[in-house]
């Protein structure tokens, strides 16, 4: 029998009923054991509807409470000591690495979070110190929470991030300088430790991710698989039979790896990205070996091809037979929303073409069956097949104005006017800033006040104007507020969009939208990407109104605030039946007509945001990433060279590892780019001199993913290292990215130290002048 298999589930629950829980917890509403018994509740609902669904092979220990990777740096006691010696609980400990601990006496920032491979999920970076050492944590969590499953009648595969991943996904602490690798010998102990206590309490089998070798491995990152899995094959019995796991791309240029897993149960591929890897993945297995075959995309909302995927595992089940193939997602479900069910409002025609995780649970239980006995799913796969022609047929797809208008872009049309010397020479006049000016990238805080306004504009309670009237009043505050705290450029602080990229989406043509199709971004905070579903247009100006208002009662340069093409494409769900580079340029043209409807409505300094720019790049170099870029940054300058030389583009990346394709941020010709930096080492700017970077760059001064108040010595540290790196007159001064998830409170004492510690290199430099 050919068995199905999910990889994870995503943890949020029916109604975000997960980020409600941590919030709450965070905001001493309810206690530790309420929390907990909330997430307890999550995991049984979650195993049920999995079983209920058919699934063979039932994940556990995919839940986390933050970040899985954080429970990892728990479950091995990797947990820096300056969270340790604060002696909080182990539930605030592990919040304290992830958000930060600010409270009671205690003091400490989060570690650092980066995105997880290509996808929007962030995860929390193992920080190792050069004298590290592992042990297994008491009680481990995958051991509690396998038995917790086992109790309430589900047989679960526990899912563990592998010890290669995990020391290759970290990096040493501030302060220290060790190779994380070469700490291998060291974990891989408290690893085989670990799958012992799960054998011991009934895991027949395990899944371990090693999804780093969909990557191109520095040698010493490869040579370590071996000892590591040998190591575990050494323990025999001892330990659960185990599946090793990849995903997000192919693995074929590893293949001199596999043999480190000689003694695995099998091995998971994703054959939704890289369907061709098949057949040289079966060449490879040993002869018991089994292949988990990732069919069910885990990264999208689309249904999936049956027909398509049943002769991926034809050919699977041809070359192994049917007990050697596992039906199964090509990632955890993580990446997708919890269930169509919830969704009354798309249009019924599209509601067919979907299908979140609870469907998708479904559809690899479906395909399991199909494959050895297609008579007894009959009716689901007629279902399949015929929504699948419905889309392909779809009227809705298709708008030959946008054809049009694609068919005659330029070349020209991509270049600004002038080169930037003379275009800062334009702007300086233009906006008399002062050396080190100060902003912030667009976003206040979302007060709980403005989401209640939101959600009763949406559903009819207030009226257009009154909601129009609230936003008003929310950027007079966001005005006066700067005022007092005497920023330089000025932002009108969104108070008016849902999110960056869904308020863009539900105002342009070719994309729906949904009401509860939540994902998880990183910690409690969630997204729900607009689905594109056909070509894109603007119908009307999506962001002028409100930032002609703000620039009315403003005294400095308003910054009007965009998000670009490459973000809206990346973190919409896009198009399978389109080049994403055909639906990037749609985009393009849309934005470049509102960065032109902005400059003519007197707005002079306009911020196109691209933190999805570095994400969206090929995971592994070569060709593909190169064709990448041409197509993403043509998109960035399509979008924004409209404009008059005295008009200042900027842009922001909200990541710092930019040094393998600066060319791409460099080709970008943006006036200012603001960056995220502020948990970086300030080593990493050393990329701007060496590649001459000429034009502006802000790198964040402040984390803002945290809670706490940098204090006003932090800012200038900062910013003194920072001047070891970049020119005085190049640098600007400005958060790591928006204050949306921030309270006023820490906005304000954050950003008035920010300009204090700008206001006092401005006095030093203007001295040395
Ligand atoms: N798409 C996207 N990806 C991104 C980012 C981003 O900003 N957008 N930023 C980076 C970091 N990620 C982030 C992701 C989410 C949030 C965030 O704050 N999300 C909000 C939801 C934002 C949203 O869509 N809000 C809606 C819905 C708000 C809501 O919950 N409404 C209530 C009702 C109102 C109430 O009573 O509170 C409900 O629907 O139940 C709105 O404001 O209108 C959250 O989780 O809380 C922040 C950063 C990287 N990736
Ligand atoms: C994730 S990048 C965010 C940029 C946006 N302008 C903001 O300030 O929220
Ligand atoms: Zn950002």
């Amino acid at each position: 029998m050919v068995q199905s298999s999910v990889l994870g589930f995503p943890r949020m629950g029916v109604l975000r009923d997960l980020k409600k829980a941590n919030e709450a917890y965070w905001a001493d509403k309810i206690s530790q054991e309420a929390l907990l018994a909330e997430g307890k509740r999550l995991r049984l609902a979650h195993w049920q509807i999995q079983k209920d669904a058919g699934v063979d092979i039932i994940p556990s220990n995919d839940f986390a409470h933050y970040d899985h990777v954080l429970d990892h740096i728990q479950l091995f006691n990797a947990v820096p000591e300056r969270y340790t010696s604060q002696k909080l609980s182990p539930l605030d400990e592990y919040f304290a690495m992830g958000r930060g601990h600010q409270k009671g006496g205690v003091d400490v920032p989060a570690l650092e979070m980066v995105k997880w491979f290509d996808s929007n999920y962030h995860y929390v970076k193992p920080t190792l110190q050069d004298n590290q050492t592992f042990s297994l944590a008491k009680d481990p969590k995958p051991v509690r929470e396998f038995l917790e499953a086992k109790e309430a009648g589900f047989q679960t595969r526990p899912v563990l991030v592998g010890p290669v991943s995990f020391l290759a996904l970290g990096k040493a602490d501030r302060g220290s300088s060790v190779d994380p690798i070469t700490l291998l010998d060291k974990l891989v102990p408290v690893y085989v430790e670990l799958l012992k206590q799960l054998k011991a309490a009934g895991a027949e089998s395990v899944q371990i991710d090693e999804p780093v070798l969909v990557f191109d491995l520095r040698p010493e990152v490869k040579a370590a698989f071996k000892p590591a899995y040998e190591a575990i094959a050494a323990a025999g019995d001892a330990v659960p039979k185990v599946i090793v796991a990849t995903y997000f791309g192919d693995i074929v240029h590893n293949f001199d790896v596999l043999p480190a897993f000689s003694a695995a149960a099998g091995l998971h591929v994703d054959l939704v990205r890289n369907p061709e890897q098949l057949e040289p993945v079966l060449k490879q297995l040993g002869p018991n070996q089994i292949l988990s075959a990732g069919v069910v995309d885990g990264r999208n909302i689309w249904k999936n091809d049956f027909a398509k995927s049943l002769e991926i595992l034809q050919t699977a089940v041809k070359a192994l037979g049917p007990e050697r193939v596992i039906v199964a997602t090509s990632s955890s479900l993580l990446h997708t929303p919890h269930t169509l069910a919830s969704e009354k409002k798309l249009p019924s025609d599209v509601y067919e073409w979907f299908s979140f995780a609870v469907e998708k649970v479904k559809e690899v239980a479906t395909l399991a069956k199909a494959v050895t006995e297609p008579e007894a799913v009959k009716a689901e796969l007629e279902a399949n097949a015929a929504a699948i022609k419905a889309r392909t047929d779809s009227k809705r797809t298709n708008d030959p104005a946008v054809k049009e208008r694609q068919a005659q872009v330029t070349p020209e049309q991509h270049n600004r006017k002038a080169s930037f010397d003379t275009r800062y020479a334009e702007q300086k006049k233009h906006l008399s800033l002062p050396l080190f000016p100060t902003t912030t990238i667009g976003s206040f805080p979302q007060t709980s006040e403005i989401r209640v306004q939101r959600n009763k504009f949406t559903k009819g309670e207030i009226s257009a104007e009154e909601y129009e009237r609230f936003i008003e009043k929310e950027i007079e505050l966001a005005v006066k507020i700067q005022d007092e705290l005497d920023l330089d450029v000025y932002v009108h602080g969104e108070p008016e969009r849902n999110d960056m990229v869904q308020y863009f989406g539900e105002r342009l043509n070719g994309y729906v939208f949904t009401t509860h199709a939540w994902v998880q971004s990183y910690g409690s905070r969630c997204v729900r990407p607009p689905i594109i579903v056909g070509d894109i247009s603007r119908p009307a100006p999506m962001t002028v109104k409100e930032s002609k208002y703000a620039a009315s009662i403003s005294k400095k340069p308003m910054k009007g605030m965009l998000t670009g093409p490459v973000t809206c494409l990346r973190w919409s769900f896009p198009r399978v039946d389109v080049h994403q580079s055909v639906q990037c340029q749609q985009l393009a043209l849309a934005l470049r007509d509102e960065v032109v409807d902005l400059e003519k409505n007197g707005i002079y300094v306009i911020q196109v945001d691209e933190p999805a720019l570095r994400e969206g790049l090929p995971l592994r170099k070569g060709e593909e990433r190169e064709a990448y870029l041409k197509w993403a940054v043509d998109s960035f300058k399509l979008a924004t060279a409209g404009v008059e030389n005295s008009t200042q583009i900027h842009s922001h990346f909200c990541y710092s590892e930019f040094q393998d394709f600066f060319h791409a941020i460099a080709a970008l010709d943006a006036d200012v780019l603001s960056i995220e930096n502020s948990k970086s080492d300030a080593k990493l700017l050393k990329v701007f001199i060496d590649e001459e970077y000429p034009r502006h760059i802000g790198p964040g001064v402040y984390d803002i993913h945290s809670p706490r108040v940098p204090t006003l010595d932090e800012f200038k540290q900062r910013i003194e290292e920072m001047l070891a790196y970049l020119k005085p007159e190049q640098l600007w001064i400005n958060p790591d990215c928006g204050l949306k998830t921030r309270k006023w409170d820490e906005v304000k004492g954050a950003l008035s130290h920010m300009v204090e510690a700008a206001k006092f290199f401005r006095e030093k430099y203007a001295n040395k002048a």
